[in-house]
Order: structure tokens, then sequence, then C-alpha cells
């Protein structure tokens, strides 16, 4: 088993006398049931832990690159996955589309990032039990990226979506299990927010139509651009 990262190890179960337990964590909204953000959840040191990781993972086994789409398109936003790759429209072990390498494993203390992180979100102690997070998604946007609305549909699986951002805010996007188009709300997400969706929002749609060059803190360890990390449980054996 991976050791745990330092920094993390008491995540979402320090005491925080300036927090009343009941309300939970401050300025937490449910957009939809089983959508909830959660603003300024991880630490700056935590923020720079994961920057660090992620770094890593993006110089390989299968380095970070845009995706190309099925019909020749390319997208905007950079990823890196662990655990499993995906790649339009499936996931496999291995990177196909990049170097063919197997992908780096899913470390035990990102699965227990998830649970806390289901914990917090829902105000449920027991939110974290049966999760077991297997994939990651780990999204490098520049000052241009944008990600068009979309499902996160691959995976067989219906357990939550625990999102984590880092560096420049953006506008998050979150709309409806039925249609790419209205209704849905325009929220930011900032450096070291949560947001997690599943229950009935688990398959709705959502994507960024912007990136805000330079409102991220260097100190997250990000100097520019957004980092997002989406982890998923594939369903897959
Ligand atoms: O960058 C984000 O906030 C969302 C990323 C996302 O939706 C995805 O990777 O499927
Ligand atoms: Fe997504």
């Amino acid at each position: 088993m991976s050791t745990p990262l330092p920094g993390f190890e008491g995540l979402g179960t320090t005491p925080d006398d300036s927090r009343n337990q009941d309300e939970g964590p401050r300025d937490r909204r449910e957009l939809a049931p089983g959508a909830v953000h959660v603003p300024g959840w991880l630490t700056l040191a935590q923020q720079r832990e994961l920057v660090a990781a992620c770094r890593g993972w993006a110089r390989g086994p299968a380095p970070i690159r845009h995706t190309r789409l099925p019909r020749g398109g390319v997208m905007s936003v950079q990823t890196v996955c662990i655990g499993w790759h995906w790649q339009p429209y499936a996931y496999t072990r291995t990177a196909d589309d990049v170097n063919g390498v197997r992908v780096a494993e899913f470390p035990y203390w990102m699965v227990e990032l998830g649970r806390r992180a289901l914990v917090d979100a829902y105000q449920d102690a027991a939110a974290g039990d049966d999760y077991t997070p297997d994939t990651a998604l780990i999204n490098f946007y520049d000052d241009q990226a944008r990600l068009g609305m979309h499902q996160d549909k691959e995976e067989r699986s219906g357990a939550p979506v625990v999102s984590l951002s880092i560096g420049d805010s953006c506008v998050f996007r979150f709309g409806n299990t039925e249609t790419r188009a209205k209704p849905y709300t325009d929220i930011e997400l900032a450096s070291g927010d949560l947001f997690v969706f599943g229950g009935p929002s688990r398959f709705a749609y959502h994507g960024v139509p912007k990136v805000h060059p330079g409102t991220g803190d260097p100190a997250s360890g990000l100097a520019g651009g957004r980092l997002n990390i989406t982890m998923r449980v594939t369903g897959l054996s």
C-alpha cells in the first residue's frame, strides 16, 4: 500500500473550533440533489502537494497531452490519467493514444482523499465508506482552454465524481441530466475548491466555458493556469 501524501493525513478530520460542526463547512452549497460545492476545501499546503504529484504524473509514464477526438478535433485542455486511461470514449489500462504504456497506479492516499471529500460534501460520516475511486483525470487549462458540456459516462458505476481545482479560477457550468443546454447553473471554482456530483446529479452535463487568467495564488504551486482533478469509480476490473 502506498504511504499517505504528507499533509493529507488529517484532512477533513481536524477539529476546527471556529466552525459549527452541525452546519458543516462554511459556504457549502448544494446546487442540485447530490451536487455540492465546498469552497476552500484544500489548504495551500495540500494544494502544493497535489500540484507536485500531478507534475510527476504529467511527465509519465504516459505524458500529459491534448486528447484527440475521434472526428479529428483536439481538446484544448491537456489531460493525464492515473489508474485507468481515458480516451474518447473508453477506459484502458494502457495509454494507447499516447505511448502505449500502462498508466500510473492510483495511489491509496487519493482514495482516502476522495472518501474525506464525500464525508465533507455530504455532511455524512459514512458517505465515504464504500467509495474506492480507481481513476482520476488530471486536466490542465491554459488561459484559452475550455471544456464543452459533456457527461462523465464511460464509468460503469454510479458512484460520485470528486473534483478538486487548483490555480486560476474558472466558470464551471453545471447542468441537467437530459441535455447539454439550459437549464444550467454557472458557479466559480477557485483554487482549493471541492465539487462533488453524485446521486441524481451523477450524470448531469457539465463544462468549463472560461478560465480567469492570473487569478490563482502562486503559493498553490501553480504559477499560471488551472489544474483540475476528477476522481471516479470506473466499475471495471
Ligand atoms: O475541469 C473541471 O472542472 C471539470 C473537468 C471535467 O468535467 C472532466 O474532466 O470530465
Ligand atoms: Fe466531466
